[in-house]
């Protein structure tokens, strides 16, 4: 993909595009952050300590309130029309509420491609915590969905999570390594089918079904995946 042709049905979903300069600082910036949401869990630390950082952080906030935020709708339409450049991709997945290595809520959770397997892992922390020492079960179904539409990156089509059934087998555990795998269990001309689940030390803790509407076209596997 040259630089002015970034395309949204084929931007490499599953692998973070390369970082220009000035993403390598709002990942840097994002990362930051990241450990102080995960610090901030019930630190301790002196009244007049709390107080500093929030007169800090109320200041550094109004900073970053005063400038405005980049539009997202011309950026979408290029990509849509297959003009995207890299900062369009960049701007895309960076922000993905999961995913993105610029977005601050972000664990980030990593994904990547195996032959027509999606892999993933990721390691939360306690501002994630459901039952105590768990992911929120919810948390695991935002898991879930980002892990199972990255299946979109093996075909052609791209729509929305229709339905997502999620069988909780055990408590997902915060601060451990949790891999993900899914697979596209069948295309049905609109709907695809698939299949997610979870371990932690080897233990499968969820298993999941959805079925995804393209918007568009119907599903289609890309070239060298699906059934040969
Ligand atoms: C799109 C850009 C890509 C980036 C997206 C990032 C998304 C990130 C993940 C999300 O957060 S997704 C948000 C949660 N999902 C939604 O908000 C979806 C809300 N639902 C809808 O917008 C519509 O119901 C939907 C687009 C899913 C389907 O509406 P359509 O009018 O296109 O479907 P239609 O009624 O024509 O049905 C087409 C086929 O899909 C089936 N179907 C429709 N809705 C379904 C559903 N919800 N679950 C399962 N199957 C469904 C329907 O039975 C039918 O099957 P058959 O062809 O066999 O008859």
């Amino acid at each position: 993909m040259s630089e002015s042709e970034y395309d949204l049905q084929q931007l490499p979903q599953s692998e973070p595009v390369a970082a220009n300069p000035e993403y390598r600082e709002r990942r840097r910036l994002a990362a930051a952050l990241r450990r102080i949401i995960d610090r901030l869990v019930r630190v301790e630390a002196p009244q007049q300590k709390l107080t500093q950082w929030a007169d800090q952080a109320e200041q550094w906030a109004d900073d970053v309130a005063s400038h405005p935020r980049r539009q997202q709708q011309p950026l979408l339409m290029r990509l849509w029309t297959g003009k995207g450049s890299q900062q369009d991709a960049l701007d895309m997945g960076d922000h993905d509420i999961m995913t993105g290595l610029s977005a601050a809520m972000a664990p980030p959770l990593e994904l990547w491609l195996d032959g027509d397997v999606v892999r993933g892992r990721a390691t939360l922390g306690p501002a994630w915590q459901g039952p105590p020492g768990r992911v929120h079960g919810g948390v695991v179904a935002l898991m879930l969905d980002i892990l199972m539409a990255k299946c979109q990156d093996l075909v052609h089509g791209l729509g929305m999570t229709g339905t997502l059934n999620i069988r909780y087998q055990a408590g997902t555990p915060l601060r451990k390594e949790v891999l993900m795998e899914a697979r596209i269990q069948r295309i049905e001309g609109r709907k695809m089918f698939v299949e997610g689940r979870f371990f932690v030390d080897g233990e499968q803790t969820v298993l999941a079904e959805g079925i995804w509407i393209s918007m568009q076209e119907p599903y289609r596997w890309r070239d060298g995946h699906g059934p040969q």
